[in-house]
Order: C-alpha cells, then sequence, then structure tokens
C-alpha cells in the first residue's frame, strides 16, 4: 500500500481542513449579515499576526506570509462557492450561527497558532521528492467533499518547494 507520508505533513493539512470547515460558518455568518466575503483589513491582520508570530515558532517570516496568504484564498474560494449555491437554493442552511467577531474569528486565530506549530515540523519535508504525493494523499484522505478538496489544493499551493 502506498505510504500516506510523513505525519507532519498530515497534521498541517489536517489543521487546513479545519480551517477551511470554518470557512462555511464565517459563509454562514455572511449570507446572514451581507458582509462582503473579502474583509481586506482583516486579512492585513491576520498576516501581521502570522509573521510577528513566526519567529517565535521557529517557522520563517516569509514562509508564514505565503502560508496564511494560501490559506485565504482557500477560505474566500469555500465562501464564494457556498454563497452562490445559497444565492441559487434562494435559502442558507439553517444551522446555528455563531457570531463572527467574538466566536468563528478567535476559532481562527488559535488554529492558526496550531498551524505555525505545525509548519514548524513540516519544514523539512518541503524540499523532498515525495512532497506532492504526501501532500496530495493526505488531502485525498482528509477532504469530505469535491469543494473542500479543491480548497485544500489552493491552501496547500507552494507547501512543497520542489518542482511537480
Ligand atoms: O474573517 C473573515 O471575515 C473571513 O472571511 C476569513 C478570512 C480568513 O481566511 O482569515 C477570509 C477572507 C477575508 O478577507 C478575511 C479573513
Amino acid at each position: 500500500a502506498p505510504t500516506a507520508g510523513p505525519q507532519a505533513i498530515a497534521a498541517l493539512v489536517d489543521s487546513m481542513n479545519q480551517r477551511v470547515a470554518v470557512g462555511y460558518k464565517v459563509a454562514l455568518s455572511k449570507w446572514d449579515s451581507g458582509k462582503p466575503v473579502e474583509d481586506k483589513p482583516r486579512e492585513h491582520t491576520v498576516i501581521m499576526a502570522a509573521t510577528s508570530l513566526a519567529p517565535g515558532y521557529q517557522v520563517s517570516p516569509q514562509w508564514a506570509e505565503q502560508l496564511f496568504s494560501a490559506q485565504i484564498e482557500a477560505n474566500k474560494l469555500a465562501q464564494y462557492v457556498y454563497l452562490a449555491d445559497w444565492a441559487a437554493a434562494g435559502k442558507a442552511p439553517g444551522d446555528t450561527r455563531p457570531d463572527l467577531l467574538t466566536e468563528i474569528r478567535p476559532q481562527l486565530d488559535t488554529l492558526q497558532k496550531t498551524l505555525l506549530v505545525q509548519m514548524a515540523a513540516a519544514a523539512p519535508y518541503r524540499q523532498a521528492a515525495q512532497c506532492h504525493t504526501w501532500v496530495a494523499r493526505a488531502i485525498a484522505a482528509g477532504a469530505p467533499d469535491n469543494l473542500r478538496r479543491v480548497a485544500l489544493v489552493r491552501a496547500t499551493a507552494e507547501l512543497c518547494t520542489t518542482p511537480h
């Protein structure tokens, strides 16, 4: 059987998967509030937090900026698709809505620290010849549906430093 690859890669992709899952709740809150998906000041806050925390986690600020930019792009992609589906249906699911500012963003902030810990652990594998294979298998194993798979492909772009 093909190996799943290093646990450090699997753990990192799992947390990215959790972050995209939070994007579903963000989209529900934006459906209700009518706020745009894209919030540039918040993106700036997320990236600034990542780059300033990174050295404390033995992660380079450059990689933190790149990786968290990819997480934000993946999150927006998923939100746009959820909102388009709900627009087509004329209604959104009735799930309980957590509050964006007091509940959802703090979850994303907590995940940011988890991701930074896992980035440090995964860093050595970025240059491995099998990196793309490991990442692709972690996505295939973890994505519950096609949208989450596409979002994870976006979230993991530039994770491996080797060419395909
Ligand atoms: O916090 C939000 O409002 C989100 O939509 C989440 C998020 C993110 O991924 O961190 C994504 C898009 C926004 O432009 C800002 C931040």
